[in-house]
C-alpha cells in the first residue's frame, strides 16, 4: 500500500520536473484573448506591436491597424536596445537625474506599450536596467511622481476608502493575484515620507519580482495605502496626487491597514502581501499584527536581515575565520530603526545558534556583540522612553564602563564591522573611516546599506583609501568597482534585499506556506551566504552578480519552500501537494522552483468571439 503511494508520488514529481516553463526560445501554447482589434494593441499584456503575424491580424482585427511589415521579437528587442543605447550617447554631459528620468522614462514606456518586451529587456539586462527600475532612479521617480504620472498602475486605497474596501478590491481586472506590495509612503528609501507618491516602490519591487522571480505580470500587484502625510512641502504642492491631510495615526491608522487587509485576504487568500518602506514604528507593528494570520512579511526588517546576515558571515569568511568566530565579531550599527533592528534581531539569533553557543542568554545583556547608534549617539541602557525592539541592544554598561562608551557617545570600540542603516549620506566620513583602520580585523567591513545612493554612508572610494586597501565593502545602491593602487579590483559589493525577498516571495508561494516564519527567512539568509566560494570572498565579493539573480532566487526559493515543508506549514499550490514537495531533493526542489518561473515570449492570440 505505502510502496504504490510512494511510486505514485515520484511519478508526480517527474511529471512536474518536465513540465517546463517557456524558456529562451520556447514557443507558448496559445492564449486566449477576449478582445480584438485596437482593444488588443492598447492591452500591454496582448499587445506584441509591429510583431504580430499576418495571421493573427486577420483572426484578431488587427490587419490594417499596423504598418505592414511584420518584425520578429529579436528585431524589436534590438530595436529598443539600439534607441536604449542613441538616449545614452545623446545625453552625455547632462546632469545624472536627467540622464536617469530619461532612462526610467523609455523603459516606463515600453512597460506601458508591450510587457512581454518589457520584462525580456529587463530580464536579460537586469544588472543594467536594476538602477533605474530600482535604487537609486526609483527614489527620484517618487520625488517626482506627481509631475510624471501619466497613467496609474497598481491600486490605491485611502483613509477615504474607509467602509468600501471589500467591494473595491473586486475593482482589479485580474481574477488572481499571486504577489502583492504594499506601502503607506512613510518612509521611501532614505528619502523620508513621500505620502502617494511612494507607489513607485511597491511598482519597482514587483518589477524585481516579475525579473527574478519569475512571477507572471499578470498577477502582480503594487498597492497603495493612502493614509496622507506629514511632509509639509507635499501637502502644499498643488499638483500633489495624494490627501491633502496629514497622517492618520493609532487606531484610525490600523483600521484602514486592518480593513485592506481582510479585503485582499477574502478575494486572494493565498496572494503573499509583503510590506515595503513602512516607518518604524508600523513596520513593526503591523508585522506582529498579521504575521500569524496572513501569509505576510516586512521586507525592510526582514529581508534585509538577511541580506546583512549572508554579508557579515562573508566578512568572518574574509578575515580567514571559520564561521563559528562570528560570536567573536564586533558590530557596530548605526541606525535603530526598522532595518537596523531587523538586522540586531537575525543576527542575535545567528549567533545563539552557531555551533558551541548553547545557552541563551550567553550573548545577552551586556555581554553582545553589538554596539547601536541611532540620531542621538550610542544607546544604552539609560537612555529613556526607549522603543522595547531598541531596548534589547541597548548597552548597560554598569561596572565595566568604559569612558569614551557613555550613553549617546559618538565614537564607540573600534568593530570589525560598521554597518550603516541611518538613511544619512556621508555620515562614514573620513575621521570615523581612518578610525576603521585600527580595526583588529585583517579586513574591516564597512557596509553603507541606505539607499538611494545619496544617502549612503559612504563610497568604495572612500572605505579603500582611508581604511585601507585590505577592506571589503558592501552599499545599498550599486556603486562601480574601484582600482586600487596594485591594479587590483576593490569590490563595491551591493548589499541590498533585492538578493533575498523574490526568493522568499516565491518559496512561500510555491509551498503555499500558511505564513511566513523565522526559519524560513534563515533558511533564505543562510542560501544566500553559502552561495558565494571562497576564491570569491578572499577577493573581497560578498555578494553575487545581480545578473544572476534569477539563479540565486531559484535556490533561495528552494531554501524556503523547504523550510516551510519542515515546519508543517506548507499546504502545497495547485498542480503541488505539499506531500511532492517533501519527497523532492534539494536539487529537485531547485528545478521545480525555476520550471514554475514565468518567462516572457510572445504566446500565439486565438479570439474567443
Ligand atoms: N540595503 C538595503 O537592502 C536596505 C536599506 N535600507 C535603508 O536603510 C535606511 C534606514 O531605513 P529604516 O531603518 O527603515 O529607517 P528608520 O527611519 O526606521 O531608521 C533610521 C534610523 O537611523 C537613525 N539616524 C538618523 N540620523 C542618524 C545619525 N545622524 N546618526 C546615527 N543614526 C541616525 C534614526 O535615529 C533611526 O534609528 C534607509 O536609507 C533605507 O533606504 C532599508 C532597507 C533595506
Ligand atoms: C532596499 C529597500 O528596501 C530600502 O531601501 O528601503
Ligand atoms: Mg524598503
Amino acid at each position: 500500500m505505502w510502496r504504490h503511494a510512494a511510486a505514485r508520488r515520484s511519478a508526480q514529481i517527474r511529471r512536474l520536473l518536465s513540465t517546463s516553463a517557456p524558456s529562451a526560445g520556447a514557443v507558448r501554447g496559445p492564449c486566449i484573448v477576449h478582445k480584438r482589434g485596437t482593444d488588443i494593441l492598447h492591452d500591454p499584456w496582448y499587445n506584441k506591436d509591429t510583431a504580430f503575424p499576418l495571421t493573427e491580424r486577420d483572426r484578431l482585427g488587427l490587419r490594417g491597424l499596423l504598418p505592414p511589415r511584420v518584425m520578429s521579437f529579436e528585431q524589436q528587442y534590438e530595436r529598443f536596445i539600439n534607441s536604449y543605447h542613441s538616449l545614452e550617447h545623446n545625453t552625455q554631459g547632462e546632469p545624472d537625474s536627467v540622464v536617469s528620468l530619461a532612462k526610467w522614462r523609455i523603459l516606463n514606456r515600453l512597460h506601458d506599450r508591450n510587457e512581454t518586451l518589457y520584462y525580456r529587456v529587463l530580464i536579460d539586462n537586469i544588472k543594467d536596467f536594476a538602477p533605474i527600475i530600482y535604487t537609486p532612479t526609483v527614489g527620484l521617480v517618487c520625488e517626482n511622481y506627481s509631475g510624471l504620472f501619466r497613467r496609474p498602475r497598481g491600486m490605491y486605497f485611502s483613509a477615504k476608502d474607509k467602509g468600501e474596501m471589500m467591494s473595491m478590491i473586486y475593482n482589479w481586472p485580474a481574477e488572481k493575484v499571486d504577489m502583492i506590495v504594499v506601502t503607506d509612503g512613510s518612509r521611501i528609501l532614505g528619502l523620508g515620507d513621500l505620502g502617494v507618491q511612494g507607489i513607485g516602490i511597491p511598482i519597482g519591487k514587483l518589477d524585481v519580482y516579475v525579473a527574478a522571480a519569475g512571477i507572471n505580470p499578470q498577477k502582480v500587484l503594487p498597492i497603495m495605502l493612502d493614509v496622507g502625510t506629514n511632509n509639509e512641502e507635499l501637502l502644499e504642492d498643488k499638483l500633489y496626487l495624494g490627501l491633502r491631510q496629514p497622517r492618520l495615526e493609532g487606531e484610525e491608522y490600523l483600521a484602514v491597514v486592518d480593513e485592506f487587509m481582510e479585503a485582499v485576504h477574502a478575494r486572494w487568500p493565498k496572494a503573499i502581501v509583503q510590506f515595503e518602506d513602512f516607518q518604524m514604528k508600523w513596520a513593526f507593528e503591523t508585522l506582529q499584527r498579521y504575521r500569524s494570520r496572513f501569509c505576510m512579511f516586512n521586507d525592510d526588517v526582514q529581508g534585509t536581515a538577511g541580506v546583512a546576515l549572508a554579508g557579515l558571515l562573508g566578512a568572518v569568511r574574509a578575515q580567514g575565520r571559520p564561521l563559528a568566530d562570528f560570536t567573536k565579531q564586533k558590530i557596530v550599527v548605526v541606525g535603530a530603526g526598522s532595518a537596523g533592528i531587523g538586522v540586531l534581531n537575525m543576527a542575535k539569533h545567528a549567533m545563539l545558534r552557531m555551533p558551541g553557543t548553547h545557552k541563551i542568554g550567553e550573548l545577552g545583556e551586556g555581554h553582545n556583540q553589538f554596539w547601536v547608534l541611532d540620531k542621538d549617539g550610542l544607546i544604552t541602557k539609560s537612555r529613556k522612553d526607549l522603543d522595547p525592539a531598541v531596548a534589547r541592544f541597548a548597552r548597560g554598561y554598569g561596572p565595566e564602563e568604559v569612558e569614551d562608551l557613555h550613553e549617546g557617545a559618538s565614537l564607540v570600540e573600534v568593530p570589525h564591522v560598521l554597518l550603516g542603516l541611518s538613511g544619512v549620506g556621508g555620515i562614514f566620513n573620513e575621521e570615523v573611516l581612518k578610525a576603521m583602520k585600527e580595526s583588529d580585523s585583517p579586513c574591516p567591513a564597512i557596509f553603507a546599506m541606505s539607499n538611494p545612493t545619496t544617502k549612503a554612508e559612504c563610497t568604495p572610494e572612500d572605505v579603500f583609501k582611508h581604511v585601507g586597501e585590505n577592506a571589503v565593502f558592501a552599499s545599498g545602491s550599486p556603486f562601480s568597482n574601484v582600482t586600487l593602487s596594485n591594479g587590483r579590483k576593490g569590490y563595491a559589493n551591493q548589499a541590498n534585499n533585492m538578493y533575498l525577498f523574490p526568493g522568499i516571495g516565491l518559496g512561500a508561494l510555491l509551498s503555499g506556506a500558511r505564513h511566513i516564519s523565522d526559519g524560513m527567512l534563515h533558511a533564505a539568509a543562510e542560501c544566500l551566504a553559502s552561495y558565494i566560494t571562497d576564491d570569491a570572498i578572499r577577493k573581497g565579493i560578498l555578494f553575487p552578480s545581480i545578473s544572476s539573480i534569477r539563479h540565486i532566487t531559484a535556490r533561495v526559493g528552494a531554501a524556503v519552500a523547504r523550510a516551510a515543508v519542515d515546519e508543517d506549514l506548507a499546504e502545497g499550490c495547485s498542480d503541488l501537494d505539499p506531500r511532492d514537495l517533501r519527497s523532492m531533493s534539494e536539487s529537485d526542489t531547485v528545478d521545480y522552483v525555476a520550471r514554475k518561473m514565468w518567462y516572457p515570449v510572445y504566446s500565439p492570440l486565438v479570439n474567443d468571439k
